[in-house]
């Protein structure tokens, strides 16, 4: 099994993403927690793009010690003079030095020849050097240079001292296969390229920048490049996470892994998320809040049967606390019922089949279900109370200068059909008197609350009302995502119980 090295560059590349800018202490926080996952190299900054870039590089350099700490510059001695001076104090220092190579780039960027090219990488490393034991060359775009070219250039680096060789497809452009072969090529090329580390390095302008590390890994490669969440210039560059992932999990596959320490990228890719400002989709592989969460029926019950049904990754191997089942309308009895059991109810099948019934009703109504809705909807019928009055159907008139006027209809438990209409103070009073109405019962409303017990515009409304007759008094709660319907449900079942103490009560099967 081969152990690749991991080159992180969450704080270089990674700060490229538009709109992305970090103090140094926020890179300090996101270094530190990089040297926890266990990665090799952390490449800090740019030293020659500003002072503050340097002085956090420098900070970084001081405080972590298990990782090398690594700066990029251009192929200048001014540049390499800064990474020095940002390195000097570290335990284990790196200077990655890198030029174009590419046909395009030497032309409309460098406007240099091929000769100059080599020349400048060449006097880059030699004097990299001078500094620096452990030095990176790039050949920036190097899945679009000519490949006896690169090849040329690889072998000049290598004599010259460079430690480790680079081939960045820059602007995600190469194919797996492709990509493979640039370095096939280049381990088959270049004399004394089995001593030094050969790194990939790729973007994902194609969504291929997965795909093209692992192909790369599988032609020789002995390093990854990549940053945390796949942030980085453009579309991005690999996520890292995504890379161990694919190897740990495709072991028998690829017989290589990394070695980050796993059970950390959930709270490294969270770190990098709030304090870069770059959110992480749901749906992200590894770490998004979906990449462990089950929603249909089928899936949810296979992964209650037998958890390898539908995960491919334990979330507890990248520090995820557990799987989710996410209850909603592709939910199935067998989830629900597991859920109930997480909360504690255990309900013969008859109330479980009821209970689901009015949950899928409940699924039509509102998007997100939590655990208090279930709560609710359980609690609600629960109680076990005889109905003698089920509420059927409100319908409401209402306008800022007209009266409020409610009709409403109930069944009752004998299977009769009544239907009643009042006019009141509000919509609430005309629904409560169009009940009276229909039930034909006089009631005191002693007192009403209203609550929201879940979150967001859609979340489940509670209404408590406290009604009295005489010496009786009763309470009623409702719940509904309509506060009116809730308000309608908590006074006849206040009603209901009202019926139930006068001993007046038809009992129904619930
Ligand atoms: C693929 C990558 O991600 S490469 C890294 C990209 N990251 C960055 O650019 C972030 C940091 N950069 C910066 O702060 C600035 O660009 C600086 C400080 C490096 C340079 O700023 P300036 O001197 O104002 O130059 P500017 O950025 O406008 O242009 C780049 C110059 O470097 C030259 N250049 C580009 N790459 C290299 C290289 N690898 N080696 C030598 N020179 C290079 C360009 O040809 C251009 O030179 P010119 O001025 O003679 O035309
Ligand atoms: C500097 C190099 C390694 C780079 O970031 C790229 O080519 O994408």
């Amino acid at each position: 099994m081969r152990t690749i090295e991991v080159f992180d560059t969450t704080l270089r590349d990674g700060e490229q993403s538009p709109g992305v800018n970090l103090s140094a202490a926020e890179k300090l926080e996101i270094a530190l927690q990089l040297e926890r996952l266990g990665v090799s190299r952390i490449e800090a900054g740019f030293a020659a793009a500003s002072p503050g870039d340097l002085q956090a590089i420098r900070e970084i350099a001081k405080r972590v010690k298990n990782s090398t700490i690594v700066s990029l510059s251009r192929a200048s001695e001014k540049d390499i003079d800064k990474a020095w001076e940002a390195l000097r104090d570290a335990e284990s220092a790196c200077l990655h030095t890198f030029i174009a190579t590419s046909p395009i780039h030497r032309k409309y960027k460098l406007n240099m020849t091929k000769e100059q090219i080599v020349e400048r990488a060449v006097a880059a490393v030699k004097y990299g050097k001078k500094y620096f034991d452990m030095v990176e060359f790039s050949c920036e775009d190097a899945s679009r240079t000519e490949i006896p070219f690169l090849i040329e250039v690889v072998q000049a680096v290598v004599d010259a001292g460079a430690t480790i060789i680079n081939l960045p497809d820059t602007v995600g452009y190469t194919m797996p296969a492709e990509y493979a072969n640039i370095f096939t090529q280049i381990l088959n090329n270049v004399h004394g390229i089995e001593n030094v580390k050969l790194s990939c390095h790729c973007h994902d302008d194609l969504g291929m920048a997965v795909a093209n590390t692992l192909a790369a890994i599988q032609a020789g490669a002995t390093q990854v490049e990549g940053t945390i969440n796949g942030i980085g210039e453009r579309a991005g560059n690999v996520a890292l996470e995504e890379v161990a992932l694919a190897l740990d999990t495709r072991k028998d596959f690829y017989q290589a892994i990394t070695n980050l320490k796993l059970e950390e990228i959930a709270r490294t890719s969270k770190l990098v998320s709030r304090l870069t400002g770059m959110i992480v989709p749901g749906n992200k592989a590894v770490v998004g809040a979906n990449a462990f969460a089950h929603e249909s029926g089928i899936h949810q019950d296979g992964v209650l049967k037998e958890v390898t049904t539908y995960e491919i990754i334990r979330p507890e191997r990248v520090g995820v606390k557990s799987n989710r089942l996410v209850l909603g309308k592709l939910s199935g009895r067998h989830a629900f019922k597991d859920k109930l059991q997480e909360l504690g109810y255990h309900l013969t099948q008859k109330e479980l089949d009821d209970a689901f019934f009015r949950f899928k009703e409940l699924c039509d109504r509102k998007k997100d279900i939590s655990d208090e809705d279930i709560i609710a909807l359980v609690d609600a019928k629960i109680t076990n109370i005889p109905e003698t009055y089920i509420l059927e159907n409100i319908q409401l008139s209402y306008g800022n200068h007209s009266v409020p006027t409610a009709s409403v209809r109930v069944r009752t438990a004998d299977g009769r059909v009544l239907e009643e209409a009042a006019c009141g103070n509000g919509s609430v009073d005309s629904i409560y008197k169009a009940i009276d109405r229909v039930t034909n019962e006089e009631v005191v409303l002693e007192d009403y609350k209203i609550l929201s017990i879940t979150q967001g515009k859609d979340a489940l409304g509670e209404v408590y009302v406290r009604l009295s007759q005489g010496d009786c008094t009763v309470q009623g709660r409702g719940v509904s995502t309509d506060v009116l319907e809730a308000s309608a449900k908590a006074y006849l079942r206040a009603l209901n119980k009202l019926i139930v103490r006068r001993g007046d009560a038809v009992e129904v099967v619930m």
